[in-house]
């Protein structure tokens, strides 16, 4: 049985076209599925939808399953079960995502107390050995720090750390490198490629060159629907619709071997790509 399975879902907001038409992949154990699609593609409600985090206002129809149980329709304080616990979310922005007013590891300890209900001592340890795990270098002062005194790189691994702390078994990350520099990127981009390895993940970004970093298979997502899956060294090779065949063209990924630095796609919309 697939761990996350998702068939003939739709997203409408409204009277205007469906945000995601009828879209249908599945993720097994240990599997990791990139997609990408430009801005406004439907990437982000495809994850909300699979976090129950769509306002009310959303009409969903198809199947969401997880580990073999419905999610649509799902009341919300089932859903709290399960969210952070067996399913958690890595965001764009952790600024947005970490509360600003309360000290790091409080946040993380919070998420373990949670679902563990543990004594204070084991959880200050639990927090420690997580911030240590995603490559803080001094757990003991960023644990006592607020988010703003972090580094964009150190939030997002405090982010991390709380998001993988109830080791759950399905991750969704929605374009959790987007908003830093080109070298943290890719210290985060490798933190994650280790420490979801041995879980089900779904790996959102408007960036094939990301994804193809850590993602051996890949949804190609255009206006709601997927035009293309597959595995991604295949797709770049051997692109067949024709959004796709314009995506690699365009930042010149067929050209750039696998461990070297590639252009971006959002490079290409710069025209940095062309220089
Ligand atoms: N709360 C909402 N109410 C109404 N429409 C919405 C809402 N959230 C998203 N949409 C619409 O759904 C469509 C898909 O948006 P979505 O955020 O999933 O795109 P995306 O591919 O993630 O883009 P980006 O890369 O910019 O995040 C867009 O047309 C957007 O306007």
């Amino acid at each position: 049985m697939n761990v996350l399975e998702v068939r003939d879902l739709t997203i409408r907001f409204g009277r205007r076209p469906p945000a995601v038409d009828g879209i249908s992949f599945s993720v097994g154990e240990h599997d990791r599925l990139g997609i990408i699609g430009q801005s406004g593609s439907g990437k982000s409600v495809t994850s909300l939808a699979i976090m129950g985090l769509l306002p009310e206002h959303a009409q969903v129809t198809g199947s969401i399953t997880f580990n073999g149980r419905e999610l649509v329709g799902l009341p919300e304080r089932q859903y709290r079960g399960l969210r952070g616990d067996e399913i958690s979310m890595i965001f764009q922005e952790p600024m947005t995502a970490l509360d600003p007013t309360m000290r790091v590891g409080r946040q993380i300890g919070e998420v373990v107390a949670l679902h563990h209900g543990e004594q204070k001592g084991s959880i200050h340890m639990e927090v420690l050995d997580w911030l240590g795990k995603v490559g803080i270098a001094e757990p003991e002062r960023i644990a006592d720090s607020y988010p703003h005194e972090l580094s964009g790189g150190q939030r997002q691994r405090a982010l991390i750390a709380m998001a993988l702390a109830n080791e759950p078994e399905l991750v969704l990350c929605d374009e959790p490198t987007t908003a830093l520099d080109v070298l943290v990127q890719r210290q985060i981009l490798r933190l994650l490629d280790e420490q979801l390895r041995d879980r089900a993940s779904v790996f959102v970004s408007h960036d094939l060159a990301v994804v193809r970093e850590v993602c051996p298979r890949v949804a190609v997502m255009l206006e709601g629907r997927i035009v293309e899956e597959g595995e991604v060294e295949q797709i770049i090779s051997d692109p067949q619709h024709p959004y796709t065949k314009g995506l690699i063209a365009s930042a010149r990924i067929d050209r750039v071997p696998r461990d070297q630095p590639l252009p971006s796609v959002a490079d290409f919309y710069t025209g940095e790509a062309h220089a």
